[in-house]
């Protein structure tokens, strides 16, 4: 069975402005990263910007949108449609960000129906999951995955399109990262899960990203481990240390 490429998104977040823009992506443009064979390399700045990022990044590196509504576009005030997002050429979406379900009330169920959505539209999914402090504490780690991971599952059927990134809401922007082992635990839970409840050739070939406080300092030891495939990450995704993240991918190359 083919390897799993590793995957770098950067999630800018609702961060910058045109200038800002630029800028990072003039950085992103004269780096020197390993091949697209080797890492594929997806920034998600915010809507506004997308058109923009689009023009000017290199051509080996693609776009996400940081969201889209849950089905055909029509009187939702604020909303941007998957069919926008497609007839921008916006290949990715970030769909179920710990900051959307906490922040604007998003259950799994809808974030379901929005990433079963957006892929019956040929958008690609960065689906997002993972458990609060309280609930790692309370041992609940993986139950609350497996529940969210479920949720998607009862409503797909193909998972060529979808990258799950495992992003525990305690490390997201804190500085606190998950130590290689903890993340190694709940992808390899994750991908047991896939096994018994999708299929065996689903858990093989689906890409388990991590994000939550990913630095450029401690992204080797976390992509050093079997299933890790790749990482979501904030905050650094703004700077030029992202590159070094990217560069990350030749730990898995190099095993
Ligand atoms: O989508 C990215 C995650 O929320 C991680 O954010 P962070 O790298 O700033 O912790």
């Amino acid at each position: 069975m083919a390897a799993r490429k590793f995957f770098v998104g950067g999630n800018w977040k609702c961060n910058g402005t045109g200038e800002d823009v630029k800028k990072i992506v003039t950085v992103l443009n004269e780096a020197e990263v390993p091949s697209e064979d080797v890492v594929e390399v997806v920034v998600s700045p915010p809507f506004v910007f997308l058109p923009q990022v689009k023009g000017l990044l290199r051509p080996d590196f693609s776009v996400a949108a940081q969201n889209c509504w849950v089905r055909k576009g029509g009187a939702f005030t604020g909303e941007i449609s998957a069919e926008m997002l497609v007839n921008l050429q916006v290949p990715w979406v970030i769909l179920g960000h710990s900051e959307r379900r906490a922040l604007m009330g998003e259950s799994s169920d809808f974030v379901a129906d929005k990433i079963a959505y957006a892929l019956s539209q040929g958008i690609k999914v960065i689906a997002c999951i993972g458990e609060t402090l309280e609930q790692r504490e309370a041992g609940t780690t993986m139950e609350v995955v497996a529940a969210q991971t479920k949720a998607i599952a009862e409503k797909i059927s193909d998972w060529t399109n979808v990258v799950l990134a495992y992003e525990p809401v305690w490390a997201i922007g804190t500085g606190k990262v998950a130590t290689p082992a903890q993340a190694q635990e709940v992808h390899d839970g994750l991908r047991k899960w896939l096994v018994t409840n999708v299929s065996p050739a689903v858990a093989e070939s689906t890409r388990i990203i991590y994000g939550g406080s990913v630095n450029g300092a401690n992204c080797k030891e976390l992509a050093a481990k079997p299933d890790v495939d790749g990482f979501l990450v904030g905050g650094a995704s703004l700077k030029p240390e992202f590159v070094d993240i990217i560069k990350s991918a030749t730990v898995k190359s190099s095993a």
